[in-house]
């Protein structure tokens, strides 16, 4: 990475019209500044204030410089110019082939009307270039409808007209590309950097996606427009990026009439709820949303989950995996706010980075998609305050049947009451309600393998995020298909750029084993030594369960495994490997899951979960575990009906690509943080 640090300039100190250079010290209208590079843009900074990314600076020195540049956000930054150039190379791609298409129906029909012409003429003598009547209205309506984009009030349309509608914009689409038959014509692709701060962003997207056609960098604050204007004075970027002064809200919901982005990228300080209803306004059909979220204290606490609600529309989930808990709810948000106009969204990469959050979502108006919604979206019972267990259940039934040519249709029902008891089945303890949540895939696999190849091709000095945007794609990629998918992971790299589109993901998916444990705790319900990641991953594995991590917390274990089974694997742990020094403490969690077992003297048996008819426990000092007979991995007892035969096999749980890829953020620098806003 380039220092970004100032260096001795020669005299006289160079204006903004200048070369960018990183550390370069520029005079402006009286003012100095030190050039910061990130990517291939340059932006500048008043000389003076601390541009240093030594993690040894002050906290003070730090806050100073995050009003201007955040450098913990650049993985944030580097990670959005490979997914939206992605995706832009798939819209392009989309476009230019409907241009092509278009082009080419207008020259058959032109040479048609030649043909038809020259016949005239060689049988009546005289000239009928004239189109019938009919015809000739019909191109001028869709003539006419080239720069008319379809309303938001046009895309709430009947259900029935859905797909009719659907195929009726894509032949607008196609019409306003042929009018421009010009050799010059580029498919446009447009961005909106809503809360743009020194405008960086739409310095980077403008630099490093070359295909950009316009952006808007907006900001409320017109001392940051001031510096946005600046920034995009001296990159030169003036042809390609608009600086605009305004409230992202009103801006985006200006476009409620007209056609607007084709990505909108919303990068607020704390939350983006207050912004998400206003962005599907301003988002086209098939556009890309890209969404951060930094109030964790909000999306991933149980503080204030009155406050969770009123921002997300759902209850925050408690404990290890409360962040992809907040990343569902994020995703909730976004939903239910485009479903509302006919608009269904589809994740392609949601992630839980650091303290925040950032999804990217295909967004379009489908209101046949929107109609699954329900049964995506879902409720959870946590035992939070016992053993951790949790299920789910979704709010509806979405039932597919086909119809008499065989296509895929949807029947929608009520679910039945609740799925759950009010205790938990393993531990007694009390169950509580989260969500409701979006139960979808957080994760589009093509998409992923098509940003890996990206960032394949890119340049380590531009993106020195790189090993870790590579470990955590990985990880995301793994969680998503449960480690299956491992070999065609590995082949990422081998995808053509250009090949095919991103894949759709069938818009009825929802993820049936959502949320990860993570071994320790689930010891400490037991009070046992906690099993090495190994062995838990290999006894599921033996037993024909599926694994993988979550790229939300190192030490996860996301499987389709029941919470049965794993207490089950974790009962034959204690009996195998680590028998009990300390019994639990009564009433406990773990006591009354012991206590459902028949375990060859691990507990005598106690089936019924009431934690009031508990068995006595072992008299003080002395093991429940079985003892000698313990380290046999033969089969003694079963839990709750998870029968099968608990292996321990290290070997099959070991992470093949362990120490290959960084998986998870290193300690990170002193004073990291959400950027402060400015006094
Ligand atoms: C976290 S900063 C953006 C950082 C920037 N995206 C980057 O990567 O460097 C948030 C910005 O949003 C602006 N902002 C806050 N509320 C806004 C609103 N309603 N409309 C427009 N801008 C707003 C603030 O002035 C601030 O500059
Ligand atoms: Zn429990």
């Amino acid at each position: 990475m380039a220092s970004t640090n100032a260096t001795m300039v020669d005299a006289p100190t160079p204006s903004i019209t200048a070369t960018p250079r990183a550390g370069q010290i520029i005079n402006h209208e009286g003012k100095e500044y030190t050039t910061i590079k990130e990517g291939l843009a340059h932006i500048l900074v008043p000389h003076g204030v601390p541009t240093s990314t030594d993690p040894k600076m002050s906290k003070e020195d730090t806050q100073r410089q995050q009003v201007f540049y955040n450098p913990i956000q650049q993985f944030n930054r580097d990670l959005s110019v490979l997914a939206i150039k992605t995706f832009g190379q798939d819209i392009i791609q989309r476009k230019t082939q409907k241009h092509e298409l278009h082009r080419k129906k207008g020259e058959k029909k032109k040479q048609r009307k030649q043909e038809r012409a020259a016949d005239g003429e060689a049988v009546n003598g005289a000239s009928t270039t004239e189109e019938p009547p009919t015809k000739k209205r019909k191109l001028d309506e869709s003539e006419a409808d080239n720069d008319a984009a379809p309303s938001k009030k046009q895309r709430v349309v009947e259900d029935g007209d859905a797909e009719q509608e659907e195929g009726a914009n894509e032949q607008q689409d196609a019409a306003s590309t042929t009018n421009q038959e010009r050799e010059s014509w580029r498919p446009p692709f447009s961005i909106l950097d809503a809360l743009s701060a020194t405008g960086l962003r739409a310095l980077r997207y403008a630099q490093e996606i070359p295909f950009a056609t316009e952006i808007t960098a907006n900001d409320m604050s017109q001392k940051a427009v001031d510096s946005i204007g600046l920034n995009v004075k001296h990159n030169k970027l003036e042809d390609k990026i608009t600086p605009k002064t305004g409230n992202a809200i009103s801006y985006m919901y200006s476009y409620c009439d007209k056609k607007g982005y084709d990505v909108i990228d919303l990068d607020p300080y704390g939350t983006a709820a207050p912004f998400l209803d206003a962005a599907i306004q301003a988002i086209n059909h098939e556009g890309l949303l890209c969404v951060t979220c930094t109030d964790s204290a909000i999306f991933a606490s149980h503080g204030y989950l009155e406050k969770t609600y009123s921002q997300y529309g759902g209850l925050p989930l408690k404990g290890e995996p409360c962040h992809e808990g907040g990343l569902r709810l994020l995703l909730h948000a976004i939903a239910s706010s485009a479903a509302r106009y006919g608009m269904a969204i589809e994740p392609l990469l949601s992630l839980s980075i650091d303290y925040y959050i950032r999804v990217f979502v295909r967004v379009r108006r489908s209101p046949s998609d929107v109609k699954l919604l329900a049964g995506k979206t879902m409720i959870v019972y946590h035992c939070d305050s016992g053993c951790g267990a949790w299920s789910t259940q979704f709010l509806a039934r979405n039932k597919v049947t086909s119809n008499k040519n065989g296509d895929k249709s949807y029947k929608h029902s009520f679910a039945a009451g609740p799925s759950a008891d009010e205790h938990c089945q393993h531990c007694g303890f009390k169950t509580h309600l989260a969500g409701p949540m979006y139960g979808g895939p957080l994760h589009n696999v093509g998409f992923i393998e098509r940003v890996l190849a990206q960032l394949n091709e890119a340049d380590r000095d531009t993106y020195p995020t790189h090993d870790r945007i590579e470990g955590m794609l990985h990880t995301a990629m793994d969680e998503i298909t449960l480690g299956v998918r491992q070999e065609k992971a590995n082949g990422a790299n081998n995808i053509q750029l250009l090949d095919p589109l991103i894949p759709k993901v069938d818009p009825a998916d929802v993820d049936h084993h959502p949320f990860f444990f993570i071994p320790s705790s689930i010891s400490k319900v037991l009070h046992c030594s906690a099993p090495p990641l190994a062995p838990l991953r290999g006894a599921l594995r033996h037993a024909g369960f599926k694994v993988s991590m979550s790229h939300c917390k190192p030490g996860s274990i996301k499987t389709n495994a029941s919470w049965k089974d794993i207490w089950h694997i974790m009962l034959e742990w204690v009996r195998q490997r680590a028998p009990l020094k300390n019994q639990p403490k009564k009433l406990s969690a773990g006591l009354t899951i012991l206590a459902k077992t028949n375990a060859n003297g691990l507990m005598t048996n106690g089936n019924a979960p009431q934690t009031d008819k508990l068995p006595k426990p072992p008299p003080n000092g002395e093991s429940i575990d079985a003892g000698e007979a313990a380290v046999e991995p033969s089969l003694t007892y079963s839990y709750l009906g998870a029968d099968f035969h608990v292996n321990l096999d290290e070997k099959l749980g070991r992470d093949p690509e362990r120490g290959k890829l960084v998986r998870y953020q290193l300690a990170p620098r002193e004073n990291w943080g959400p950027m402060s806003r400015a006094r």
